[in-house]
């Protein structure tokens, strides 16, 4: 599916938080959302969701506004994994990740089948197949925050939004995580904080900073030690690791 944001803010009484970001997400296309703490990642992707209204500018996806539309119609289209995502009741993990699935049934339908086999491969992607029964209350940080993934892949959207998927993961899973979103077919936006894990896996890097959009582009572009001084506060110098993937060193923050 395609994203486009145009000319979108948003905010509380007093103070605004999103100002007038205008972005397009082709189909298929994996970007990076990065900016630093407060610089508006999440409220543009709670916007972009349906979960906010904006105060001003449109989201459309694939072409068509949605902002009358309700939020079965949004959950069909595109699934969000947010940063505190929860589930506060006693659910089990399996179920946890079928609740991906209640967009797609009628409400007095219970899962079939079919239900059952895009669950199960949902767990197997993301390597929880040996927790399926276990009570979601009892996951680790990393676990839960899989289990919400796979719920979004259980989804079966063609759009995928996810705020800092890998802050709970370990190195294996961040890097499987991260080759899924860029693999994945269907249309990707990212919010991360590590720019090395951001620019080796997504199409376009998009930087926020005091909730406008400041860059967007190739990594090459949009990490630039001028670009990074200003916008994170910190000196850093850009080259290749030894596996020739674009690399961030840092030196001590920039005092002011
Ligand atoms: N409902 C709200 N009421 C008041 N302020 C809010 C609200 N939601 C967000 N903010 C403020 O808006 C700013 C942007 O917050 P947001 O969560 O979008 O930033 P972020 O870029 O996702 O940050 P982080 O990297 O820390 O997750 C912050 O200063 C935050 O405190």
């Amino acid at each position: 599916m395609r994203i486009e944001v145009r000319d979108l803010s948003w905010g509380v009484p007093g103070k605004t938080i999103v100002h007038d970001v205008s972005l397009v997400v082709e189909p298929g296309e994996t970007v990076g959302l990065i900016g630093p703490n407060g610089s508006g990642k999440s409220s543009l992707l709670r916007c972009v969701a349906g979960l906010r209204t904006p105060t001003g500018g449109t989201v459309l996806y694939d072409g068509a506004e949605i902002g009358a539309w309700s939020a079965r119609d949004r959950a069909r289209k595109l699934a969000f994994v947010e940063q505190t995502a929860d589930t506060e009741s006693d659910l089990r993990v399996a179920e946890v990740v079928m609740l991906g699935r209640t967009c797609h049934r009628s409400r007095w339908r219970g899962p079939d089948a079919s239900d059952h086999e895009i669950v199960a491969a949902a767990l197997a992607r993301l390597d929880l197949t040996g927790l399926a029964d276990r009570p979601w209350k009892q996951l680790s940080g990393g676990e839960r925050q899989r289990t919400h993934l796979a719920r979004a892949l259980a989804q079966r959207t063609s759009g995928l939004l996810l705020d800092e998927p890998t802050n709970h993961l370990d190195v294996r899973h961040q890097l499987e995580l991260m080759e899924l979103a860029g693999s994945t077919p269907q249309t990707v936006v990212v919010a991360l904080h590590d720019l090395a894990l951001a620019a080796r896996y997504c199409d376009r890097l998009v930087l926020m900073h005091g909730g406008a959009v400041v860059a967007d582009g190739p990594a090459t572009e949009v990490l630039t030690a001028p670009l990074l001084r200003e916008v994170f506060d910190v000196e850093a110098e850009i080259g290749r690791d030894g596996l020739g993937h674009l690399a961030v060193g840092y030196r001590e923050p920039v005092r002011r």
